[in-house]
C-alpha cells in the first residue's frame, strides 16, 4: 500500500466515510503561508481537503527558513503562496491547490469571492491585525465560518467564529497597547526601550523620513498636561533639524553630516535640556557627549548613581574601565571590546562607546549616500535593513550612555525595535493541528463541540479550552445585518442603493462608508451622486444606520454586476428578499467571558510594549457608535443643527467658549 493510500485509509477511518468524502469537495481558503500557514497547509492537504486556495502577499525571506519548512534556500524571494502550493501538492495526489500572491484586502477579494468558500482559515501574522479584522468582517458578511489563530513564542490561540452563533474577532476590544508620554521619549528616558523608541520612531524620521512637523504631537502632549516649559524646549529642538536634514541629503557632503547630526542631538539638544534645572532636581541629568573626546577615548561620563545591574553584571562594567562604586563615579570609556574578552556573536556583543559612535557615523554615511543618490526620498526603519538597524542601535545606545541607561546589543535592539518575539516552530505546529480539529467540528456542524483553545506555557496544563461566548450585542461588526448589491458603480446612485434596500421602510437613517458619513436625515447632498464619484466601489461596504438606534445597521457589500447581466439592463441587482434589520439587543452589563486576546499579539519583549506609531485603530466603524459627547465625530448636519440650537461644539479639550452660560453638557 502506498503511503498516500495508507494515509487516506487512516483519515477515512478517523473522519468517517461521509465527512471524508465531503472533504475532497470542500472549498477552503487559507490566508497566510508563513509560520502557521506552512504547517496548516500540510495538515489540510494530508487530512484530505481537496480544494484549497492559499493566499499570501509576501515573498520568502532567508529568516523564514528555520520554521517555514515548505521553503528552501533556492526559493528565497519567490512568492510564499506559489512555492508552498508547489511543495505541498505532491503530499496528496488528489489535492488541488490554487495559490494567490496577493493582499487579502484587495477589492477583488470581495463578498462574492468569499462566498465561494465553505470555510476560511486565518494564518496571519500579528502585525497583520488589520488583515485579521478585514477577514473577520468579510466572513461575517459572507456568512462563511472562520477559524482564527495566532501564536506568540510559546503561547497560541485558536478561535472558531460563526456569524450569529459565536463572538467575532471584533466583539471584544483589543487591549490598548502601551505607549509612552512624549516627554519620556523626547527628554527624560529611563529605560532602554525609551531610547530605542526615540531613535526608531523619532530620530530616524527627523533625519531620513518625511519632513514632518512635530507641532501636532507636541500640541497634543501639551493638552495632555505634559510640562509646558519642556514642550517649548522640544519645539526649539524640532526646529533645528532642518540644517541636519539638508546636510544629510547634500550629495557633496564629505562625511561631515554625521558629525553635525551627532553634535545636534547628543550635545546641543542635551545642553538645552540641562538649562532647565527644575527638570533635573529629582532625576539624574544627562551628560552631553563629545565627538572628539569619544573618538580619542578620553571621554568621561559622570554619574551620580551606579548603573543598574543586568544579569548580575553592572552595565558600567561592560562599557567602561572605570569604577562604579556608588556616588559620583566617573565612567572613562573602554577601548577594548565590550565583552571583556569573551567571544560573542557580532550582533550579541555590547559595543563600546567609541564603537557606537563609529557605527553611528558609518550608518549615517550609508543612509545619507542612499538619499543623496536620489533614488529614494525617505528611508524608514526596517529591522531587516542593516543600515537602519545599525543607525537605531548606535543612536539608542549613545542616548542610553548620555542618560546613564543600560545599552543593548544590536540583536536586542532588533528584537525590541522590530517588536519581535521569537517564533517557535512547535507552537505553530500545535496550533495548526488545533485549527484543523475546529475546522472539522465546523464542517460537521457540531457547534456544541467548538472551543476556544489556548496553548499556554504551563507544563501541567499546556492546553485550556473555553466554551464559546455569544456575540457581543454592541459589536459594530457581527451584529449588523449584511446584504449584497451587485451594481455598476458608474451608473448607480447612493439613492438607488439606499432607497432600493429600504423599499417601503421610511424611517430616518444615516449612511456611512467605513468612517465617512455620506448622508443623514438632514443632509442628502450625496444621494444623487454615483457610487463611483463617492469612491464606493467593489469590495467596499455601505452602512445604513437607524437614527433611533432601535434596529440593526444594514451593511451592504458592493459587488460588480454578474457577467451575464445585459449591458442595457438595470444598473443594479438588489437582493431578493430585501434584508430585514433585527431589533437591537440591549448591550450586556457584564463583559463577555473570553479573556482579552492578548496571546494573539506578538508583544514586544519588554512588557507588552507597542511602539508609538503602531497603535491600532478603534473597533468597528466608529461613527455609528459615537455619542454626541464626542462632537468631532458627529455628522455635518448634526453639527449644524446643534449650532442652530444654540449648542456650541468644542473641537478639542483646549477650545474655549465665549460665554460659559451658553454651554450645555451633553451626556
Ligand atoms: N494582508 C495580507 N494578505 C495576505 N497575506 C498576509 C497579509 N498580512 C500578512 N500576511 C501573511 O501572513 C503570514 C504570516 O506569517 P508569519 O507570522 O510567520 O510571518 P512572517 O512574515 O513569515 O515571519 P516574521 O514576521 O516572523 O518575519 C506572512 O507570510 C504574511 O505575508
Ligand atoms: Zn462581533
Amino acid at each position: 500500500m502506498s503511503t498516500a493510500l495508507g494515509r487516506t485509509n487512516h483519515a477515512k477511518a478517523i473522519l468517517g466515510p461521509e465527512l471524508h468524502a465531503r472533504l475532497s469537495e470542500t472549498k477552503v481558503l487559507l490566508v497566510g503561508a508563513g509560520g502557521i500557514g506552512c504547517e496548516l497547509l500540510k495538515n489540510v492537504v494530508l487530512t484530505g481537503f481537496g480544494k484549497i486556495t492559499l493566499l499570501d502577499l509576501d515573498t520568502i525571506d532567508l529568516s523564514n527558513l528555520n520554521r517555514q519548512f515548505l521553503f528552501r534556500k533556492k526559493d528565497v524571494k519567490q512568492s510564499k503562496a506559489l512555492v508552498a502550493a508547489h511543495t505541498a501538492s505532491p503530499f496528496n495526489p488528489n489535492v488541488q491547490i490554487t495559490p494567490i500572491h496577493g493582499n487579502i484586502k484587495e477589492p477583488q477579494y470581495d463578498i462574492e469571492w468569499f462566498q465561494g468558500f465553505d470555510l476560511v482559515l486565518n494564518a496571519l501574522d500579528n502585525l497583520g491585525s488589520d488583515a485579521r479584522r478585514h477577514v473577520n468582517k468579510m466572513c461575517m458578511a459572507a456568512q462563511v465560518p472562520l477559524v482564527e489563530s495566532g501564536t506568540a513564542g510559546y503561547l497560541g490561540q485558536v478561535q472558531p467564529l460563526v456569524k450569529d452563533l459565536t463572538e467575532c474577532f471584533d466583539c471584544i476590544p483589543k487591549p490598548t497597547p502601551k505607549t509612552f508620554p512624549v516627554c519620556t521619549i523626547r527628554s527624560t528616558p529611563s529605560q532602554p526601550i525609551h531610547c530605542i523608541v526615540w531613535s526608531k520612531s523619532y530620530l530616524m524620521g527627523q533625519f531620513f523620513g518625511q519632513d514632518e512637523d512635530a507641532t501636532e504631537e507636541l500640541d497634543e502632549a501639551e493638552k495632555q498636561g505634559e510640562n509646558a516649559e519642556e514642550i517649548a524646549t522640544l519645539r526649539r529642538e524640532a526646529k533645528g533639524f532642518s540644517e541636519v536634514r539638508a546636510a544629510i541629503r547634500d550629495p557633496n557632503q564629505d562625511g561631515s553630516a554625521a558629525r553635525q547630526a551627532f553634535q545636534k542631538v547628543f550635545n546641543n539638544d542635551i545642553r538645552n535640556l540641562l538649562s532647565m534645572s527644575d527638570m533635573w532636581r529629582h532625576r539624574d541629568p544627562p551628560t552631553p557627549l563629545d565627538f572628539d573626546a569619544i573618538m580619542n577615548e578620553t571621554f568621561v561620563v559622570a554619574r551620580s548613581t551606579a548603573p543598574p545591574q543586568v544579569n548580575g553584571v553592572s552595565s558600567a562594567a561592560v562599557t567602561t574601565n572605570g569604577k562604579t562604586n556608588g556616588q559620583h563615579s566617573a565612567r572613562p570609556v573602554a577601548s577594548t571590546s565590550a565583552t571583556n574578552g569573551r567571544v560573542a556573536l557580532k550582533d550579541q556583543r555590547k559595543l563600546t562607546l567609541k564603537e557606537n559612535l563609529e557605527l553611528f557615523v558609518s550608518s549615517v554615511n550609508s543612509l545619507s549616500a542612499r538619499l543623496a543618490g536620489g533614488n529614494v526620498d525617505t528611508i524608514e526603519f526596517d529591522k531587516d535593513d542593516d543600515d537602519t538597524l545599525d543607525f537605531v542601535t548606535a543612536a539608542s545606545n549613545l542616548r542610553s550612555i548620555a542618560y546613564g541607561i543600560e545599552e543593548k546589543t544590536r540583536w536586542e535592539v532588533k528584537e525590541m525595535a522590530g517588536n519581535i518575539i521569537p517564533a517557535i516552530a512547535t507552537t505553530n505546529a500545535i496550533i495548526s493541528g488545533l485549527i484543523v480539529l475546529q475546522a472539522l467540528h465546523l464542517l460537521r456542524k457540531s457547534y456544541d463541540k467548538l472551543r476556544n483553545v489556548h496553548l499556554q506555557f504551563k507544563p501541567t496544563v499546556p492546553l485550556s479550552t473555553i466554551t464559546l461566548s455569544k456575540p457581543n450585542p454592541a459589536c459594530g461588526i457581527c451584529r449588523d445585518t449584511y446584504t449584497k448589491v451587485q451594481c455598476d458603480a458608474t451608473r448607480t446612485t447612493l439613492a438607488d442603493i439606499v432607497k432600493g434596500i429600504l423599499g417601503d421602510d421610511e424611517r430616518e437613517v444615516s449612511v456611512y462608508e467605513d468612517k465617512r458619513v455620506l448622508a443623514d436625515p438632514d443632509w442628502d447632498d450625496n444621494y444623487e451622486r454615483t457610487l463611483e464619484s463617492l469612491s464606493v466601489t467593489r469590495g467596499k461596504f455601505l452602512s445604513i444606520v437607524d437614527e433611533d438606534g432601535d434596529l440593526s445597521t444594514i451593511t451592504i457589500a458592493i459587488a460588480d454586476l454578474p457577467s451575464t447581466h445585459p449591458s442595457s439592463g438595470s444598473s443594479l441587482v438588489l437582493p431578493d428578499p430585501l434584508p430585514k434589520p433585527t431589533k437591537k439587543e440591549k448591550p450586556p452589563v457584564v463583559a463577555p467571558s473570553t479573556p482579552p486576546r492578548t496571546s494573539l499579539k506578538r508583544a514586544a519583549p519588554d512588557d507588552d510594549v507597542v511602539l508609538l506609531d503602531e497603535v491600532p485603530s478603534a473597533n468597528g466603524p466608529p461613527a455609528k457608535k459615537q455619542k454626541l459627547s464626542q462632537p468631532e465625530l458627529a455628522s455635518p448636519s448634526k453639527k449644524r443643527q446643534l449650532e442652530e440650537d444654540g449648542i456650541v461644539m468644542l473641537e478639542g479639550a483646549n477650545d474655549k467658549v465665549d460665554d460659559e452660560d451658553d454651554v450645555i453638557i451633553i451626556d
